[in-house]
């Protein structure tokens, strides 16, 4: 068995034991590293295409990710390849950095984050789990998800209603066309309605804003306080955009360790199903060493969320990135040389904590390594096909 796979991938033990794993640049994967590969293990920068799979023996195809906006699975599915992902690995990770974006805001407004207003646009693994630790805080959600409460799942507020919020965080997938488009879904108009007592966070993907447009808002000085994680164009973004963006990271929120193995270890319980062989047992739960701080008030909030991950180190990084000769380049290696970073729940908390901020903080050391909890990959099987 032949395994290519993206060389930022983490912890492929498994498919070393299925066979011999090939490590390639994911963003330039050509069809020839796949002439004899049965099994193509990508990341978010590898568009997964006809082009690139069409005559190669490759049956299986993984992505490491939550989005799965590069990957043609009309293509996969003419070609017969099975395909899996891996949701929720990482919702924990972006969600750590939604709250500190979040806390972050709330320090430069002047204004405790508890009992003010969130526009969380899409209830899926990341925005649903940010919209329960905001709950947790006593923070009025404005949800918003249409194709979830047309399927009965949630109530949905309006998207105008939504971006009417003290801060908007946005958690859609990428859709490039159609019906369901959310490519530009905050545009021109929308982002001349946000004003600069509002924050803008957007982690799921870059062209969900309109990013000229948000360049030009921004630059009347009025606009939104704006953390962004991701970037129309990536790895190439708007230099101009960066400087006026309060927060700026190379598409990490999602970077955690734990994430990033999740990840792995998901597509290869996929492979385990697709085979129709039983799923690997779930790893045991590692002791917890104790991470001791008071969580008294929301600073104290902010700096438990620093102990794991800083923010504004990962701006500061990116700023100094667009110096460099290539700035594509620097891009991806901030990404691929990502300093690792826990979520919280690998650690056991200790210290005391107020009354008001207990079930916030206990909702974010919660261990999710087994049972309910653990995220299920996603499976897409091509019809009248086999995996023998
Ligand atoms: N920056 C990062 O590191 C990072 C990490 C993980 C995920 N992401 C991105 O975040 C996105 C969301 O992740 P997720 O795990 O929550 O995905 P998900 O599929 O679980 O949830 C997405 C939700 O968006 C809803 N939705 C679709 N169109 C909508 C619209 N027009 N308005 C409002 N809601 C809409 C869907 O119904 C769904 O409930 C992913 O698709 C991925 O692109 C980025
Ligand atoms: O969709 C996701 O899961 C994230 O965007 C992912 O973390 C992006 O990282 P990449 O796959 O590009 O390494």
């Amino acid at each position: 068995m032949h395994i290519v796979a993206d060389e930022n991938m983490p912890a492929l033990d498994d498919f070393e034991r299925l066979g011999r794993v090939t490590r390639v640049d994911g963003r330039s994967l050509t069809r020839a590293d796949l002439r004899d590969a049965d099994i193509l293990l990508v990341r978010s920068v590898t568009p997964v295409t006809e082009a690139l799979l069409a005559d190669t023996p490759v049956r299986f195809v993984g992505s490491a990710t939550i989005g799965t906006d590069h990957v043609d699975l009309d293509a996969l599915d003419r070609l017969g390849i099975a395909f899996a992902c891996a949701p929720g690995c990482n919702a924990r990770a972006v969600a750590e950095y939604v709250l500190q974006a979040l806390l972050m805001a709330s320090q430069h407004h002047g204004r405790p984050l508890r009992g003010s207003t969130v526009g969380v646009i899409g209830l899926g693994n990341v925005g649903g789990l940010v919209a329960a630790w905001l709950r947790a805080l006593d923070v009025k959600v404005l949800g918003c998800d249409p194709p979830l409460a047309r399927a009965g799942r949630v109530t949905s507020v309006s998207l105008d209603e939504a971006l009417a919020a003290d801060a908007v965080t946005l958690h859609v997938p990428l859709i490039k066309g159609g019906d369901e488009a959310t490519r530009h879904l905050l545009d021109k108009t929308r982002l001349r309605a946000l004003n600069h007592e509002q924050t803008l966070i957007n982690t799921c993907r870059g062209p969900v804003v309109d990013n000229q447009a948000l360049s030009r808002r921004l630059a009347r000085g009025d606009g939104p306080l704006t953390f962004l994680d991701v970037w129309e164009g990536e790895p190439l973004l708007n230099p101009a955009l960066l400087e006026q963006v309060f927060n700026g990271s190379p598409h990490v929120a999602g970077y955690s360790v734990e994430g990033k193995r999740l990840g792995s270890a998901m597509l290869y319980e996929a492979w385990c199903r697709w085979m129709g062989e039983p799923a690997p047992a779930a790893p045991a739960v590692a002791e917890r060493r104790t991470l001791a701080l008071d969580v008294e008030d929301e600073s104290q909030l902010l700096a438990l969320l620093r102990y794991a991950h800083r923010l504004p180190e990962d701006d500061q990084r990116l700023r100094r990135s667009l110096r460099e000769s290539d700035p594509g380049a620097a891009f991806d290696r901030l990404r691929k040389q990502y300093p690792p970073r826990h979520e919280l729940h690998h650690w056991r908390h200790q210290g005391k904590v107020a009354p008001s901020l207990r079930a916030l903080v206990s909702l974010l050391f919660e261990s999710n390594a087994s049972g309910s909890a653990r995220p299920v990959p996603a499976l897409h099987r091509p019809a009248g096909s086999s995996p023998r």
